[in-house]
């Protein structure tokens, strides 16, 4: 849909401060500076305001100012986008709207195992609001200090704990969304059963804001966690990374919170890299795992499970090394070395990112046939896959030559993303897995998604949103829907 959106007038930023008040609308350019590129630093957009309401009734009534004068609006949250999902282009028309005031839990509640949040809520302030009621929320990911509680559902976020407790989706029960013409939609409802209709809540989580903004969540909780145990280990191969997530799921699924994989060449990257990561285990390898468990049962004993299951894999020459974490500070360090990993890879250069996932039990070969096709079309490259093998999500992302330039190496970028995903595509994967699609990857959208798909995506967009005024420029193609 071509963005045929208005410019912001003068008379409208007035309404709109009117409206929000000297704190809900920022002009000054140093106010907006944050606002206009995302975290990879991939763009850089423009805009005359950002609106920062304080509450769902204030953003309705932005977005009917907005509406009514035909302006288009970008709602972000912690803006930790991989994909450039939550900045404004470049025209300068785009209005942001950040949800970032919007950051009260309204209620909690322990026998329901919900948690009523809105979107400006950050991750981690809702993991530890669950905490402290003594339960868990427990989506978990690198960004979970500054990624907010609207950002994660409109991107349907995974994370690391996909494995055992699903993506955003599976851990939100009912909705409060502001519709593109300023209607207030108050789906807060948190019933486990509740088939009435269309499942409208599940329309806007991974839709990335491009239907309306979702404003609070009701989120599923679980009990919290009463015993854990992690291991780091050096395992042989790929394929010996995925046995040993298949003797810890067949012995107690309900007990793997994470399970997540580590190239030899990432973990150096971090050695190189971050202070205070030392590699724990005294056999460097060139494949890793972290293998994390956690049980509301205090008598789980996971310690005594790990310690025997490991003891197994090294007898068939699975696991080369292995340690279980001591205490809660050394799972913290342990941890800290899968979580830096986009960090560390920053720091040794260039590198081009590529967020796919395939069934699980093809990972290994997908890792194994990216990696070679990616060093044969850059000699020199270095491939760096990590990430969650437990839910067949690896980031298979390439490094550039040391000593290449990089902007020459990043002007192959295009390239190395249709190298992995027509491999990924070959292995009826996918070719984003929890990243979303953002402004990165539109253009990919009609080879992957054409057709039918997404002639039913826009219909539902021309339904909700007839004027185009919602996140205009990501999802979809500029192009059109046209197979490749
Ligand atoms: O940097 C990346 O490619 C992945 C980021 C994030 O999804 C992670 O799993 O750490
Ligand atoms: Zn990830």
């Amino acid at each position: 849909m071509p963005d045929t959106s208005a410019t912001p007038s003068p008379g409208l930023i007035e309404a709109l401060g009117n409206l929000l008040g000297p704190r809900g609308l920022l002009t000054a350019p140093e106010d907006l500076a944050p606002h206009l590129s995302d975290w990879r630093a991939l763009y850089r957009g423009a805009t005359p305001c950002v609106v920062r309401p304080a509450d769902t009734a204030e953003l309705a009534a932005a977005v009917k100012l907005c509406a009514a004068a035909g302006v288009a609006m970008v709602p972000q949250g912690g803006n930790t986008s991989m994909v450039g999902g939550a900045v404004p282009d470049e025209t300068g028309r785009q209005v942001v709207v950040s949800l970032a005031r919007l950051n009260r839990i309204r209620a909690l509640d322990p026998v329901d195992l919900t948690m009523t949040a809105e979107a400006g809520v950050v991750l981690k302030a809702a993991q530890v609001a669950a905490a402290e009621a003594g339960c868990l929320f427990p989506l978990s990911l690198g960004a979970e200090g500054t990624a907010t509680i609207g950002g994660v559902l409109s991107t349907n976020a995974g994370g690391n704990t996909t494995v055992r407790y699903g993506n955003a989706r599976e851990l939100m029960l009912g909705l409060e969304v502001v519709l593109p013409d300023g209607q207030v939609w108050d789906g807060l409802r948190r019933l486990r059963k509740d088939n009435t209709g269309y499942a409208l809540r599940h329309l806007f989580v991974g839709a990335e804001g491009t239907l309306g903004f979702i404003t609070a969540a009701v989120l599923r909780m679980y009990p919290r966690p009463r015993d854990t145990a992690l291991a780091f280990c050096a395992v042989a191969d790929e394929d010996s990374a995925l046995a040993l997530f298949r003797r810890f799921r067949d012995r107690d699924e309900s007990a793997v919170r994470a399970f997540e994989y580590m190239s030899g060449t990432g973990v150096d990257f971090c050695l190189r890299h971050i202070e205070g990561v030392t590699l724990p285990v005294s056999t460097r390898a060139d494949h890793y795992v972290l293998v994390d468990l956690a049980s509301p049962r205090p008598d789980a004993a996971l310690r005594d499970m790990a310690e025997a299951l490991l003891a197994e894999a090294m007898e068939a020459g699975e696991v080369l090394d292995a340690v279980l974490a001591e205490s809660e500070a050394q799972a913290q360090k342990l941890w800290k070395i899968r979580e830096e990993h986009p960090e560390a890879q920053k720091r040794e250069g260039a590198s081009v990112k590529n967020d796919v996932s395939v069934p699980v039990s093809r990972v290994p070969e997908m890792i194994r046939r990216c990696s070679e096709a990616l060093v044969r079309m850059i000699p020199g490259s270095r491939p760096v896959p990590f990430g969650h093998i437990g839910d067949g999500n690896i980031h298979m992302n390439l490094e550039q030559p040391p000593g290449m330039d990089a902007g020459a190496f990043l002007a192959r970028s295009h390239d190395i993303m249709d190298c992995v995903n027509d491999i990924v595509r070959e292995m009826d994967g996918s070719f984003s897995a929890e990243h979303g699609i953002g402004r990165l990857k539109t253009d990919m959208m009609p080879a992957w998604r054409g057709g039918a798909e997404l002639d039913a995506m826009q219909r539902i967009k021309a339904a909700l949103d007839p004027w185009g005024l919602m996140n205009p420029g990501k999802v979809f193609p500029a192009g059109g829907n046209h197979r490749a």
